[in-house]
């Protein structure tokens, strides 16, 4: 059995070193010659699987990406040839949650706005939105949610359509990119949406880049109107217009979803549908390969409860950190894909334990506080 892999899939060799002759590619290096004989391609967002890439592919069975998204995949093309396919969906959604919590506590702090006095919009109510939606209940924002496809179904929750989501403080889009079916999501907000959105609101894409027509949304800006727009994902990556960037309140290099445990669930979402396809049981855990997170944080419960929890999100995830690097590096080159690559360590709220450093009087404060921190995937300290 050979298996292919990538090498920005963490633990991917213990997992997959077990099944068959397991061996890693680097990213662009992959071509038709190196599929020939291969069983099994697992994969992550950044190569492309086509039936050109597939052409030499004579024994391929199974084709995974250890990601959400699986727009990069010609899905169409492995039914037709019979190959199996298979996407970790809900591998990252915690990880996007908590990119997008650390935006909006980021943009309340720099614009001085109250976040509990405003209304989330979440465009596509998936895995990501509703992990998203999880927390946004757990901080008690208001919000709805929009997704007719799920609405169409039969999903029970209640929801709003486009131009209502469209009329939030805060728009999340969290849709799949689609080109094709009843409700398409490429550029789903275009030169119409744009020019109805006001300089109060704040939209926030760490979904797919072409979700949002970038041109439509330069133009915007070079015609002077106030947009306040987050980009984790950008249209033509890693190959982006740059332009854009000094107009983007935070910009980062699609990172949202690059937690540890994020990458790591993908490669361990993967081993577990391998296994299945073949009629194997699943030996290894995702639990054996995460560390102990060691730099717990500190809370001082004298400040305002705002200000906890911002300090709290900010210690495990700095936006403006990344945003700040994002800015630096694409100045002087392409650097898109590099910063992607060494993106460091990120991990998720719950690998936290939370202490709470509080004089006597802070004491219910504290309480306020943890109760929401414990209700958003922290851990807390007794
Ligand atoms: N920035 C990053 O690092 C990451 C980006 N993503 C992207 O986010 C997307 C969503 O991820 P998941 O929630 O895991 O996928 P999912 O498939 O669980 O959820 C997507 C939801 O969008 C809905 N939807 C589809 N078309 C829509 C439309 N026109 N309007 C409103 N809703 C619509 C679907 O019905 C579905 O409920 C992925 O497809 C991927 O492209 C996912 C993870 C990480
Ligand atoms: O899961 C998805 O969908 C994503 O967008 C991933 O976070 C992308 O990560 P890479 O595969 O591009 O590292």
């Amino acid at each position: 059995m050979k298996i292919l892999y990538d090498t920005a899939m963490p633990y991917a060799n213990a997992f997959f070193s077990g099944l068959g002759d397991a061996n890693a590619f680097e990213l662009g290096s992959l071509n038709s010659e190196a599929l020939v004989d291969v069983d099994a391609l697992f994969v992550r967002s950044t190569t492309k699987v086509t039936a050109e890439l597939l052409q030499k592919a004579n024994k391929l069975q199974f084709v995974a990406t250890a990601t959400a998204g699986f727009n990069h995949i010609d899905v169409d093309y492995l039914e037709r040839s019979g190959i199996t396919w298979y996407a970790a969906g809900g591998c990252n959604a915690v990880a996007v949650a908590e990119y997008v919590i650390g935006a909006i506590l980021q943009l309340a702090h720099e614009d001085n706005f109250n976040p509990f006095d405003k209304k989330v919009a979440i465009i596509g109510a998936g895995n990501v939105g509703t992990a998203l939606s999880q927390i946004l209940d757990g901080l008690q924002l208001n919000y709805v949610l929009c997704d007719p496809p799920l609405q169409e179904a039969g999903d029970r929750r209640s929801f709003v359509d486009l131009t209502d989501a469209l009329q939030a403080d805060i728009i999340c889009l969290h849709t799949p990119l689609t080109s094709k079916g009843k409700h398409p999501t490429l550029h789903m907000l275009g030169k119409e949406q744009l020019l109805t959105l006001s300089a109060h609101q704040y939209v926030i894409n760490a979904c797919r880049g072409e979700v949002i027509d970038n041109d439509a949304l330069l133009n915007c800006y070079s015609l002077g109107q106030h947009l306040n727009v987050v980009l984790d994902v950008w249209e033509n990556e890693p190959f982006i217009n740059h332009q854009l960037i000094p107009y983007v309140r935070l910009a980062t290099a699609h990172i949202a979803g690059h937690t540890l445990e994020g990458k790591a669930r993908g490669t361990s979402m993967v081993y577990d549908a391998f296994c299945k396809h073949l009629n194997l049981q699943s030996q290894l855990k995702l639990e054996q390969f995460l560390p102990r997170f060691e730099n717990n944080p500190m809370v001082n419960s004298s400040n305002s409860s705002f200000n906890q929890l911002f300090q709290l999100v900010k210690y495990m995830y700095d936006i403006k950190k990344d945003d700040g690097i994002f800015r630096a590096r694409m100045a002087k080159s392409k650097a898109f894909a590099a910063i992607r690559k060494h993106y460091p360590i990120r991990r998720e709220f719950s690998a936290a334990e939370v202490t709470f450093c509080t004089e006597e009087a802070d004491e219910t404060n504290k309480k306020n506080v943890a109760k929401i921190a414990a209700s958003i995937g922290f851990k807390i300290a007794n």
